[in-house]
């Protein structure tokens, strides 16, 4: 790609949840698509791209043997936390370069050229604008308003940050008992760092749910008819 930016950086692999959404037999991550497992998808992209030198994987401590076959010089294992934030926080102590990227094992799709995109910035997310018409509904059922969409964005992962940035804000929301979605919410609430929007994909979906099982086959099989 003309005019890439290079830029060393950590990769931090989240697999510490428990996948209740999925309503499986063990923790998500595992479960496989075309024989390989979910979260060894973005594990796999991360250790093609020489830009990242370290993928910290978070995982449960009880799951800590499923990974062991993965670990590396430049794969190392920490153990995750109660929440999401909490799984990123403790990474976040490990974290060896100056720029991290913090991704969902659970969303398997992420390309090279979208870690690319990411590169270009200090502080950047990948998401994509929202396509379904939002409805705000009050506790009784009925609908209060329809939310103007124009501005409205579905957050994804990666989501990627100077690495002094982004543990300040972690350790400012532990101290305040903060819990944000994703990690960019912690910069917004914070500090005064702008957060870019990297246009992402449709196909970089999270697998939360059973159906998201079928959609990622057909996914992978789009790709391998390309
Ligand atoms: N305490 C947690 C919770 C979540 N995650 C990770 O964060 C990502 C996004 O979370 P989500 O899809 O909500 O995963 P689960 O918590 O596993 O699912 P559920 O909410 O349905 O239980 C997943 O890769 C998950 O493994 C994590 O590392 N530590
Ligand atoms: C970080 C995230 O992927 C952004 O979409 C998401 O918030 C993770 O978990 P959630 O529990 O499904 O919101």
């Amino acid at each position: 790609m003309i005019g890439q930016v290079h830029k060393a950086y950590s990769a931090v692999l989240l697999a510490a949840g428990s996948g209740s959404r999925m309503a499986a037999d063990r923790n998500k991550i595992f479960l496989t698509l075309a024989d390989k497992a979910i979260f060894q998808y973005a594990l796999d992209l991360f250790l093609s791209d020489s830009d990242c030198k370290q993928v910290i994987l978070v995982g449960k401590t009880e799951e800590k043997a499923y990974f062991t076959d993965f670990l590396s010089d430049r794969v190392c294992f920490v153990v995750g936390g109660v929440e999401r934030q909490d799984s990123v926080r403790h990474a976040l102590a490990h974290v060896s370069e100056a720029a991290v990227m913090i991704h969902d094992g659970a969303r398997p799709f992420v390309t090279l050229s979208e870690l690319a995109a990411l590169k270009a910035h200090n502080n950047a997310i990948l998401a994509v604008p929202v396509k379904d018409t939002i409805k705000q509904v009050e506790v009784s059922g009925y609908i209060s308003q329809t939310v103007p969409r124009d501005n409205l964005w579905g957050a994804q992962t990666p989501q990627f940050f100077e690495t002094s940035l982004i543990q300040k804000v972690h350790q400012l929301a532990h101290s305040k008992a903060f819990l944000g979605t994703d990690d960019a919410s912690l910069v917004e609430v914070f500090s005064e760092v702008p957060v870019t929007i990297v246009p992402g994909s449709y196909e970089n979906i999270k697998i939360t749910t059973p159906e998201d099982l079928i959609f990622g086959q057909a996914i992978l099989d789009n790709r391998s008819k390309a």
